[in-house]
């Protein structure tokens, strides 16, 4: 596969706050990247700066080898861009919306007439075509935008939080719309605070931290990623409601486990050490009173998900 995106030592301060710190990455034309971080970390700036948007050095970051800095113009034909504050002509029809978006990423009226209707189609927003965008709800809203966004067959598209404000149907079918979209030949980077609808579409995943790019990997490798020294274990408790909190509470201090989960009487772990530490944590238990039933390797326990490794990335338990 091609490299499309390419960053190459990119930097960018807002006045004296930076944004982006030497960030370096490559893309691979044909990906669907998932753009994680806390709030603040950069994303939307990096997303600015890739898509043109953003005053950056020359030569630091070309879509298709194509400069950015010194090519704006001609990257915004190659690029789409759901920004994360939705922007159209509210007085404007739907479909004049497009096709404004469309002539001003380069088609002639033939070409945007074709785009619109076909997009229309896509986005299942024929039926809106002749209402103007601000009258349309928050969901539609974000259909018009997305459907900007792609409305002149981009082969990057880059989607700020794509899925905020959506009713859990919306976001299927948005999940639904980005494989197609990515079967149709497009590579996406995608940023969410929705970690688990990113696992439905993305196979490569970055990571930013203060403006500097902390961990990058494909999410299979990703997914696979364990240490030899970490097991899942699978503790089954008495139906005791004392004995399950005090359990949570030793687990919880124990700095060898983490990723603790509890549903009723059963609690998952994430354990880092040795047959030996394990007994050791057992007799504990045993110690506190608490009244265990069973435990052992969870051989059964779901795969690692991405929400799983971005909590473990930042050494945190995922929220129960
Ligand atoms: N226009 C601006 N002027 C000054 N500082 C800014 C501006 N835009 C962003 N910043 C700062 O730059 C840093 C990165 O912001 P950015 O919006 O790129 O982060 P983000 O990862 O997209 O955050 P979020 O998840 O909250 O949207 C933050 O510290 C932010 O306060």
């Amino acid at each position: 596969m091609n490299t499309l995106l390419s960053i190459n030592g990119l930097s960018f301060s807002y006045g004296r706050k930076t944004a982006l710190n030497g960030i370096s990455l490559d893309l691979k034309e044909g990906g669907v990247t998932a753009l994680i971080g806390q709030n603040g970390a950069g994303k939307t700036t990096l997303m600015r700066a890739i898509t043109g948007l953003l005053p950056i050095t020359e030569n630091v970051v070309t879509v298709d080898g194509i400069d950015v800095a010194s090519n704006p113009r001609k990257v915004h034909q190659m690029v789409g861009f759901l920004p994360d504050m939705l922007g159209f002509y509210p007085s404007l029809t739907v479909q004049d919306n497009l096709a404004y978006a469309a002539q001003i990423n380069g088609l002639t009226d033939e070409e945007a007439r074709q785009a619109v209707e076909n997009t229309l189609l896509r986005l299942d927003l024929t039926s809106k075509k002749s209402d103007p965008a601000g009258s349309l709800s928050r969901g539609w809203r974000q259909r018009i935008s997305i459907a900007q966004a792609i409305v002149h067959s981009p082969r990057f598209l880059a989607l700020d939080e794509p899925a905020t404000g959506l009713d859990p149907d919306a976001r299927l079918s948005l999940s639904k719309l980005f494989l197609e979209l990515n079967q149709a030949g497009m590579t996406l980077l995608v940023s969410s605070h929705i970690l688990a609808e990113l696992e439905d579409y993305c196979n490569h995943i970055i990571m930013l931290e203060d403006g500097e790019l902390v961990g990058q990997r494909d999410i299979k490798n990703f997914l696979a990623y364990r240490k030899s020294d970490v097991k899942d274990l699978r503790i089954e408790l008495a139906d005791d409601r004392t004995s399950i909190e005090r359990a949570l509470l030793i687990l919880s201090q124990d700095t060898q486990c983490n990723d603790i989960f509890h549903r009723d009487r059963i609690i998952t772990l994430r354990f880092h050490g040795t047959d030996a530490d394990q007994h050791i944590l057992l007799k504990n238990l045993f110690a506190a009173d608490v009244h265990v039933l069973s435990a052992g390797e969870d051989h059964n326990g779901q795969r690692e998900t991405l929400r799983d490794a971005y909590h473990r990335m930042n050494n945190k338990t995922p929220p129960r």
